[in-house]
């Protein structure tokens, strides 16, 4: 007979929303690996890489480790201002299109194919013929207040599902957002985060949807480092997923290098995920996060966490509270991402 474990009695059922991406292959790989969890479905985004490709990337990745039983639903291919106006109006479609070639890919961090420039032969699996936000508000209705997302790209699919079922964020049970910078600089540029600059107002729409919120930001994600020595353990280990991860991190390891000075890499995606298998890995304060959607600061993460009475009513007054991590046992993370990857099934 099938222990819990294995039907996915009290495992806590995941989605991940990703651009696969480097560490987004490590965070997906860690998920598949923990006994903790159930993962539903990937659904894709931009971000790292364009969503067309972001899929092709879930659905190779889930090949390479022999896991096609996990299916991959396509997510938006533009901000969700361009989405919702193709929805709307077909006379904004052009323009739509146009301004869907803005976006912001992150090719010289994890190479132009996402995966470090390893030429990986198509996938020859398929995703399922839904939208990622459809599939999203699927999965809520079916399990109410058992669903957790991990999104580590733009939030872009997430603010579609909102869109799509105002009751979406009462449903769902938690979303755990790799987004923002609390009280540091960004990553894009000292004002924003990647993924929140990849959609600020898709971003805006999520932190005040109501729903129960763990951000994780870069003042958290940037103290969890794989160092080189960490790298040559990976390396050593015969694990299906250590050899995959081994071939696709170098161009990883080099951005870091010369965008930071440092030997070794910064586990945004799989701190994120780890969170959803170890809560108590992060500590976290709450207040309300607003999204800056326009001019220099466009993309940064305006948390209040001030227990003030505001003079005025301000855009935070009244708006519905978020978790922020503030602290990470950085150590612990690294080590169970390390033990996670180098075992086999
Ligand atoms: O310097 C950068 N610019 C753009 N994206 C980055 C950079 N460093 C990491 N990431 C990617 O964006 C997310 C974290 O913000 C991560 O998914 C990471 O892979």
């Amino acid at each position: 007979m099938a222990g819990a474990t294995e039907t996915g009695e009290g495992r806590k059922k995941v989605i991940i929303d990703t651009d696969p991406g480097i560490d987004d292959a490590m965070a997906i790989f860690v998920a598949l690996r923990s006994p903790e969890l159930e993962v539903l479905g990937l659904t894709t985004t931009f971000g790292n890489v364009h969503t067309a490709l972001a899929t092709r990337n879930a659905l190779h990745l889930l090949e390479a480790v022999g896991r096609t039983d996990i299916p991959v639903v396509e997510g938006s291919h533009v901000t969700v201002k361009f989405s919702i106006m193709n929805l709307q109006a077909v006379s904004f479609s052009v323009h739509g299109t146009q301004k869907a070639t803005k976006l912001r890919i992150a090719s010289f961090v994890h190479g132009s194919d996402g995966l470090g420039n390893q030429n990986f032969p198509a996938p020859a699996s398929k995703p399922l013929d839904q939208s990622a936000a459809a599939f999203l508000v699927e999965q809520a209705n079916l399990y109410p207040g058992q669903v957790t997302v991990v999104a580590l790209g733009p939030l872009t699919n997430l603010a579609l599902a909102v869109e799509l079922d105002p009751s979406f964020p009462k449903k769902i049970g938690q979303i755990i957002i790799l987004g923002g910078a609390y009280s540091v600089n960004g990553n894009v540029n000292p004002a924003a985060e990647a993924n929140i600059f990849g959609d600020p107002d898709a971003a805006d729409i999520v932190f005040t949807c109501g729903a129960d919120i763990l951000a994780v930001g870069l003042n958290v994600t940037h103290q969890v480092v794989l160092t080189d020595a960490d790298r040559e353990k990976l390396e050593q280990s015969d694990s299906k997923y250590a050899r995959y991860l081994s071939k696709i991190m170098g161009i990883y390891f080099d951005y870091h290098k010369d965008a930071y000075f440092i030997k070794g890499v910064y586990l945004h995606d799989p701190t994120t995920l780890i969170a959803a298998v170890n809560p108590s890995l992060l500590t976290y304060t709450e207040g309300v996060v607003r999204v800056q959607t326009v001019g220099i600061t466009r993309g940064l993460t305006v948390f209040d966490n001030t227990k003030k009475r505001y003079a005025e009513m301000t855009a935070w007054s009244g708006m519905p509270t978020v978790k922020v991590a503030v602290t990470v046992d950085a150590p612990a993370v690294v080590e169970l991402m390390m033990q996670r990857l180098m075992t086999d099934d």
